[in-house]
């Protein structure tokens, strides 16, 4: 590669070749299909070359997108790229991807990720497995068993016994993964936290009404095509389909108190038919979101095209 003819974007406090391929994903994120996105990235760094510019600050490549898309009759999706720009370049945002097992809390997970760039994404069962390595089977005795089968070791035979189960077995794994958002907060790292445990009645109210913290629950509503995803995963994974569906009918518990739960808390509900209808519903829930956050900071759009990059 000639670095020599290369145009250099450079940030606060690094300097990267221009990449066609990371503007045309943040033009994605912000709603152009991809074969346009990469269409535009190209005239811009087209544009680029012929004026000559060898060095570009990203303020200014911020602000040149911006232009462009206006000039194309792109308006939402160049107001959408700023407010992306912004967010994801100076605060730290937290996105909790929640839902029963096999609703495609992980596939779901990475996908926004790589749409937006957010090289963090860690699931709670990683969380779970540290929790496991602390705690004693002895103190906790659900930790050390499944979602759906944490219910075999409770001590009462109690009432509503499945829920139970899963809520105590969910509640030490959430220990981890509130010092997880804490640490994210504090030093400004963006990060999505994605799985099972992730339950409405659980995670306490401060992470809730942090404007940071952007919570979304998955489900499928239809019983049939919540099955099929278990043999599709057995096909390619180490996961036994068996065991998953001898405990499909406590799964589908989980998966109704997940969405009940979260309606009644006001966090949003996507059904996850389609994969790329999935990541759009969950990429304009978070884009409102960060809208409120922004407008709570009093910025303007002059502002964010000002604000440094
Ligand atoms: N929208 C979708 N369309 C088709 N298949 C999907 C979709 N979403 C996920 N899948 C597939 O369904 C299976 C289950 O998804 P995934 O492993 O992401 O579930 P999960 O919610 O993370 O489950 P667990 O909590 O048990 O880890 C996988 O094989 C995945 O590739
Ligand atoms: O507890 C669960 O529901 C799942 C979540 O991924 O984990 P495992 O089946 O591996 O115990």
């Amino acid at each position: 590669m000639d670095l020599q003819n290369d145009i250099v974007v450079r940030g606060k406090s690094y300097e990267m070749p221009f990449s066609k391929g990371v503007l045309a994903r943040s033009l994605t994120a912000a709603g152009l299909k991809p074969s346009i996105a990469y269409r535009i990235a190209w005239d811009i760094y087209e544009m680029l070359k012929k004026e000559n510019v060898k060095v570009i600050d990203k303020t200014d490549l911020r602000r040149r997108v911006y232009y462009y898309l206006i000039s194309k009759n792109y308006d939402e999706v160049a107001k959408k790229y700023l407010l992306w720009r912004m967010v994801l370049g100076r605060r730290p945002i937290v996105i909790l991807i929640g839902g029963a097992s096999g609703v495609g809390t992980s596939t779901i997970a990475f996908e926004i990720a790589s749409r937006l760039g957010i090289s963090s994404v860690i699931g709670t069962d990683s969380i779970r497995e540290v929790m496991r390595k602390v705690i004693s089977r002895e103190l906790i005795p659900t930790l050390y068993e499944s979602s759906y089968t944490a219910w075999r070791v409770l001590r009462d035979d109690e009432e509503n016994k499945y829920i139970k189960g899963f809520e105590r077995h969910s509640e030490a794994v959430l220990t981890g993964v509130e010092g997880v958002i804490d640490r994210c907060l504090v030093e400004g790292q963006s990060v999505i936290l994605e799985g099972t445990h992730l339950v409405p009645t659980l995670l306490k109210d401060k992470y809730l009404e942090n404007a940071h913290v952007i919570f979304i629950v998955l489900t499928i509503y239809n019983e049939k095509l919540h099955k099929m995803r278990f043999y599709a995963r057995g096909r390619v994974s180490s996961r036994p389909t068996e065991r998953y569906l001898k405990h499909f009918k406590i799964i589908r518990l989980i998966n109704d108190y997940m969405v009940e739960t979260a309606k009644k808390r006001g966090i949003p509900v996507v059904e996850n038919i389609k994969i790329s209808e999935t990541v759009e519903k969950c990429l304009n829930i978070i884009t409102e979101r960060l809208k409120t956050m922004i407008e709570l900071e009093g910025l303007s759009e002059e502002d964010m095209l000002e604000e440094e990059a």
